[in-house]
C-alpha cells in the first residue's frame, strides 16, 4: 500500500534526522517545508521534499493537499481514557461552590469513578473507553498513553490493564500503558494507608508485572493522597519490575515528587501547576520530560503550568489533555495547543513541539513518532484549507483537522462509519 500526498501547504515538523526531544531556546523552531510532497508505503513515510521534485512518484493513492497542512499527529502523553460513566454532578457542585478537594474529602471525586469502574464489566469498560479514543483520533491524535488508577482494588486495576491491553492491539492508535498503582486512598484503607500500600507493592505490582503489559509506574503525589515516602516505596517496587516513572507531581502542593521523579529516572513528571526553582534545577540534571496539562488547570480553575518559567530555563516541554472523568473530561488535543499558547504563553512553535516530538518522547517512543521523518511511522494530520500553523492554536475550540492518516492508513473522519481498528 502507498500513499502520495501531493501539493501540501506547509509541511510541519519535517527532520532529516531522528530527533527525539527539543528542548528550550530549540523549541521556538519548528520546521516547515512549504509546496511539499509527502510518499508513504505501508505504516512508514518514505520520502517528502519540495514538489518540483515530485514528478515520476507513483502511489495507489493521490491525495491533493492543495491549500492544507500535513503535521505529525498530536501525542497525547497523560490520560486516563480508561473509565466508567462519568462525574456530571460533581461538576455542577463545583459550579455551585465546591472544591476538588471538598469533593474528595467528602468520598466523591476519584472513589466515586473506582466505583463505577469496579460495578462495570470488562466489555463494556472496553466499549465506553475505545468510543471516546475513537473519537480522538478523528481530531487528530495518533498516539496515547493510557493510566490504571480507577480501579482501586487488585481485580480491578488488572481490569483496566486487560482492557487498555485490548486497546493496544485492536487500535489504530499507538497505545502506551501506564500502571497507575496509586491514586486514592480506598475508604477501607482510609485509617491504614500502610496496609494499602502494601497491597500495592506485595500484590498489584508483581500481577500487573505479570501481565507484562505496563512498562511505567506512575504515583499520585499530593497531600491527602500519597506522600513523598509512600511514592517512594512504590517507585522501588515497581524498580524491581523494570517499571519507569511517570508520575503525578505538585498538582496542588510542592511535596518534592519532582526531585524524587529525577532520582528514580523518571520519564516525565506531570501537572506542574506549582512549581519552584528546586524542581527546575532538579530537572536541569535529568532527562525526565515535564509535562503540563492545560485541559485540568481549565476545568478546575486552578493555576496553569508555568511553561515560560521550564522554556526559558532551557528544559523542554510537552503538553497532554489528562482526558478523565474528574478534572479534565475532555481530549481534544486541538485545544490543549491552543490553551498552551492563550494561557501557558508559548508561541505556536513551542506548543506543537511540546504536542509532537515532545508528548512522543514523554511515552518513550519518540524515536519512532512525533515528527515527519523518514522512517518514522506515517501518523499524520491533514488538515483543512489553513494559511498557516498558527492558524490551529488561533482558532481555539475550531477543528483545523480534515482528514487524518493512522499507521499508514488514510481515514474519512467524517464518516461515522469508518473504523480505526486493525
Ligand atoms: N490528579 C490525579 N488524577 C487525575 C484526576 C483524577 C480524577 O479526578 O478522577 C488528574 O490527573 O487530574
Ligand atoms: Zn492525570
Amino acid at each position: 500500500m502507498s500513499i502520495l500526498i501531493k501539493n501540501i501547504k506547509q509541511l510541519v515538523q519535517v527532520y532529516d534526522h531522528n530527533v527525539m526531544i527539543v528542548k528550550g531556546e530549540a523549541m521556538k523552531t519548528l520546521p516547515v517545508l512549504k509546496n511539499a510532497y509527502l510518499y508513504i508505503e505501508h505504516d512508514t513515510i518514505i520520502e517528502y521534499g519540495e514538489m518540483e521534485y515530485c514528478e515520476g512518484i507513483e502511489a495507489e493513492t493521490i491525495v491533493d493537499a492543495t491549500g492544507k497542512l500535513v503535521l505529525p499527529s498530536w501525542c497525547d502523553s497523560h490520560t486516563h481514557i480508561v473509565y466508567a460513566g462519568n462525574r456530571t454532578s460533581e461538576f455542577v457542585d463545583r459550579i455551585n461552590g465546591l472544591s476538588y478537594e471538598d469533593i474528595a474529602n467528602r468520598g466523591g471525586g476519584i472513589l466515586n469513578s473506582a466505583k463505577l469502574l469496579q460495578e462495570t464489566s470488562e466489555e463494556d469498560l472496553y466499549n465506553q473507553s475505545i468510543n471516546r479514543l475513537e473519537e480522538l483520533i478523528r481530531m487528530g491524535t495518533g498516539a496515547f498513553e493510557i493510566k490504571t488508577g480507577y480501579g482501586l482494588t487488585v481485580e480491578a486495576e488488572l481490569k483496566m490493564l486487560k482492557v487498555i491491553k485490548r486497546i493496544k492491539q485492536e487500535s489504530l492508535a499507538k497505545i502506551t500503558p501506564t500502571l497507575l498503582a496509586a491514586h486514592a486512598i480506598p475508604a477501607d484503607y482510609k485509617t491504614k494507608k500502610e496496609d494499602y500500600i502494601k497491597l500495592i507493592t506485595e500484590k498489584l505490582i508483581p500481577k500487573a508485572a505479570k501481565l507484562n503489559v505496563s512498562h511505567y509506574i506512575d504515583v499520585f503525589c499530593e497531600e491527602g493522597y500519597f506522600d513523598l515516602e509512600d511514592t517512594e516505596t512504590i517507585l522501588k517496587a515497581a524498580a524491581k519490575y523494570k517499571m519507569q516513572p511517570k508520575i503525578h507531581v505538585n498538582q496542588f502542593n510542592i511535596l518534592g515528587g519532582v526531585g524524587l521523579g529525577v532520582k528514580y529516572n523518571a520519564l516525565s513528571v506531570d501537572h506542574l501547576e506549582e512549581l519552584n526553582n528546586d524542581d527546575i534545577e532538579a530537572l536541569k540534571k535529568s532527562e525526565t520530560m515535564p509535562v503540563a496539562l492545560p485541559g485540568c488547570s481549565y476545568f478546575l480553575s486552578i493555576p496553569y503550568t508555568p511553561a515560560r518559567q521550564i522554556i526559558d530555563a532551557g528544559l523542554p516541554i510537552a503538553i497532554a489533555t489528562d482526558y478523565n472523568p474528574g478534572s479534565a473530561p475532555s481530549g481534544n488535543m486541538n485545544f490543549i495547543v491552543s490553551a498552551a499558547c492563550i494561557k501557558l504563553k508559548m508561541t505556536p512553535e513551542e506548543a506543537i513541539n511540546a504536542a509532537t516530538i515532545n508528548g512522543a518522547y514523554a511515552m518513550g517512543i519518540s524515536s519512532m513518532y512525533g515528527s515527519i521523518t523518514r522512517g518514522k511511522k506515517a501518523n499524520l494530520i491533514i488538515t483543512k484549507p489553513l494559511n498557516d500553523y498558527s492558524e490551529i492554536p488561533y482558532a481555539f475550540a475550531h477543528n483545523p483537522v480534515d482528514q487524518v492518516i493512522i499507521n499508514g492508513q488514510l481515514k474519512d473522519i467524517k464518516n461515522p462509519e469508518e473504523n480505526f481498528r486493525i
